[in-house]
């Protein structure tokens, strides 16, 4: 039999209807009471870690999850993280950095229907997450409307409906069929390496959408207070160069010794420094390339990269190197 660890954070899958809407309030054993009472794979333990809407998620609170995990790491088999929807693809690709090594699962799951509703997708969500925390397999993932996901590759890409969650530029790494989980690709054997919990995180980090008539200006604020810029450009990384031509401002930002990833608006397929101006101009060796990383994977590996180090060339490097099938470009 398994152990498991349940640590709850909050999100719909906990709330309960407040004065001012739902609201996450359930203790951790109201929680795995839906879980099945005669099973025997797993025996579950839980506690809660916070009680808040992902809304409310802080890099802060990354931490503590990371040093719940790696405090308990020992003594239990799998990890089940309960979680709101809305930022949990940040949650576990900033698990995926700070967690490395790992030979045991850590599954994040959550609802988009309270737990105690009629047509709730909780239930079926907490099962599926529990029984992935007794396979052997390590890293992070999410289980959610019967897809396991890469920690680093979810994306929600759906508001209300129950398969709120995508695999963006990788595959599903299994999927539920029934009570049977079929992998959708070879799994690399669990190694027995030392887990290693790293949470130097720097959370001075900006994530602009560029739109036609963004205002260079906007570039000095961001110089002054941030030292990392994630700059969603338009297809395949692209900036604009006429008009309120924002290179001068980029290159400024460097100078500044600011680490600025160029990324892409778009969704699937990821960016491509090669063939635009701002990658020329600039000089790709000095701005850092998304690939195909999601913006939820981005986020949290440039806080964690610049806790590691303040040197631009470092900071790349770590961008660049694909960490927790976070990039296959
Ligand atoms: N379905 C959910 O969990 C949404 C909620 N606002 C949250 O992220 O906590």
């Amino acid at each position: 039999m398994k152990k498991i660890l349940l640590l709850a954070t909050g999100g719909t899958i906990a709330s309960v209807v407040g004065e001012d809407g739902l609201t996450p309030g359930m203790t951790a054993d109201e929680l795995i009471s839906y879980l099945p009472a005669h099973n025997h794979l797993y025996q579950v333990d839980s506690k809660v870690l916070m009680e808040i809407d992902s809304t409310n998620m802080q890099p802060e609170f990354w931490v503590r999850i990371a040093e719940a995990v790696y405090k308990n790491y020992d003594d239990y088999d799998g990890f089940v993280i309960t979680h709101g929807t809305d930022t949990m693809s940040y949650t576990s690709a900033a698990l995926s950095y700070m967690l490395q090594n790992m030979s045991k699962p850590v599954v994040i799951t959550g609802s988009q229907v309270p737990i105690h509703n009629n047509h709730t997708d909780a239930i079926h969500n907490m099962r599926n997450a529990a029984q992935f925390a007794c396979e052997n397999i390590g890293g992070v993932f999410i289980v959610f409307d019967g897809k396991v996901i890469n920690g680093t590759r979810a994306v929600k890409v759906r508001t209300r409906s129950y398969d709120a969650f995508e695999s963006i530029n990788h595959p599903y790494v299994a999927y539920f069929e029934g009570d049977e989980i079929k992998y959708t690709t070879s799994v690399a054997p669990v190694q027995n390496q030392e887990m290693m919990l790293d949470i130097s995180l720097c959370p001075d980090v900006f994530l602009l959408k560029l739109h036609p008539g963004t205002k260079p200006e906007l570039f000095d604020y961001l110089k002054q207070h941030y030292k990392g810029v994630i700059i969603e450009g338009f297809g395949l990384g692209g900036v604009p160069t006429q008009g309120r031509n924002l290179l001068p401002k980029i290159i400024e930002l460097i100078e500044a010794g600011v680490a600025v990833v160029i990324t892409t608006q778009c969704l699937e397929e990821g960016g491509d420094l090669t063939l635009y101006e701002v990658g020329r101009r600039v000089g790709r060796e000095q701005i850092i390339s998304s690939k195909d990383m999601n913006k939820e994977a981005i986020v949290p590996k440039l806080m964690w990269a610049l806790g590691k180090s303040n040197d631009l060339k470092e900071i790349k490097e770590l961008m660049e190197t694909s960490i927790a099938d976070d990039t296959t470009l």
